[in-house]
């Protein structure tokens, strides 16, 4: 949702401490690794739930959110990136600056490697560039798949991965195996990684804590959906906000119905036109689609009720400019 920033929002906030005096922490952090290295496996294990949220626009992934882990102490925020590759051309040069600035944005770098698989030059590239990422972004190495080695291969990973570390200049913040698919050592990732983000407010404030995951994914899925096609002629800085997801009353047991009522933000009036499309075309085929991942996330038939709105009005209200991402 772009709201990277507010993960340096002003700490301290009396109002969230968390029982038991410890200050609440949130923020959030990012999964690198060259590809089949278990990233995805792994941000669903820790936000225990299978949902991944994929999308064929690279660019507009940028700052998806995959997954909020709540806990009541902190609220740790998955984002994507892009992968980073070896350049070979200026394209890649250019994308290899966007994962860069991402990288610089989030609050931990967590830096999958299989266990399974030595140590190559995919891994030592990627490595080389998180050594030139600012001091004080924490960086973990997660050695991914440990179920798939013996424990003397798996130690022999922990090593190699600790020399990678100190012949580049990589001071880890953790190293730690987990196995994604057994759900081995995930919570104790999760337990070293909430002390390293800031401290801070949970960056999505309202609705039901266990309902706040759902509502962003939703919002996510409407957002992909809007741009699809239309990335040209709209900025990036599209914003969906879910109202509200009540299940429809009087509807018997074996027939659900969820409303889900959620507003498009845009930023000039001229885009209206745009995202609603020539006699609403585009708004309604934006619906069906993002209708039908919605239900495919959610279990259940889904009645969305999708609204245009330009956020210029909102512009004077932070909590609705925090919601908004911007
Ligand atoms: N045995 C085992 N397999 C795993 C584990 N985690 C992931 N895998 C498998 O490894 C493969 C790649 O996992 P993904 O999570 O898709 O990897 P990724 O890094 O997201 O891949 P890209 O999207 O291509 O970058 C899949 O077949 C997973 O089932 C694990 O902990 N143990």
């Amino acid at each position: 949702m772009g709201g990277m920033n507010a993960s340096s929002a002003p700490a301290g906030d009396t109002e969230d401490r968390a029982p038991g005096d410890a200050p609440h922490r949130s923020g959030f952090a990012c999964f690198v690794g060259r590809p089949n290295a278990g990233k995805s496996t792994l941000t669903n294990a820790l936000v225990g739930t299978k949902v991944a949220i994929t999308s064929n626009r690279p660019q507009t992934t940028r700052h998806t959110v995959r997954g909020i882990v709540h806990r009541p102490e902190a609220q740790l925020v998955l984002v994507d990136t892009p992968g980073l590759h070896k350049p070979r051309t200026l394209l890649g040069e250019r994308l290899n600056d966007v994962v860069r600035t991402t990288w610089s944005e989030v609050d931990i770098v967590g830096f999958c490697l299989p266990a399974d698989q030595k140590l190559g030059p995919g891994d030592r590239f990627i490595a080389a560039e998180l050594a030139g990422l600012k001091k004080r972004t924490p960086k973990v190495a997660v050695i991914t798949k440990s179920d798939l080695v013996p424990g003397d291969v798996l130690a022999a990973q922990l090593m190699a991965v600790d020399r990678l570390g100190k012949e580049l200049g990589i001071e880890w913040a953790e190293i730690i195996p987990v196995s994604a698919t057994e759900g081995s050592q995930v919570g104790l990732l999760g337990d070293l990684l909430v002390p390293l983000l800031p401290e801070g407010p949970p960056l999505y404030p309202d609705g039901d804590l266990t309902d706040e995951p759902e509502q962003v994914m939703v919002a996510e899925l409407i957002r992909e959906a809007a741009l699809e096609g239309v990335r040209d002629e709209l900025p990036h800085s599209i914003a969906v906000v879910v109202e509200e997801m009540l299940p429809r009353e009087d509807r018997p047991a074996d027939r659900p119905l969820l409303d889900v009522h959620a507003n498009i933000f845009i930023e000039r009036p001229s885009q209206k036109g745009i995202v609603i499309g020539p006699k609403g075309r585009r708004l309604k085929e934006v619906g069906s689609a993002s209708r039908k991942h919605i239900e495919a996330l959610l279990g259940t038939p889904v009645y969305l009720d999708l609204h245009v709105k330009v956020a210029k009005d909102w512009q004077r209200d932070p909590k609705q400019l925090r919601r908004l991402g911007f």
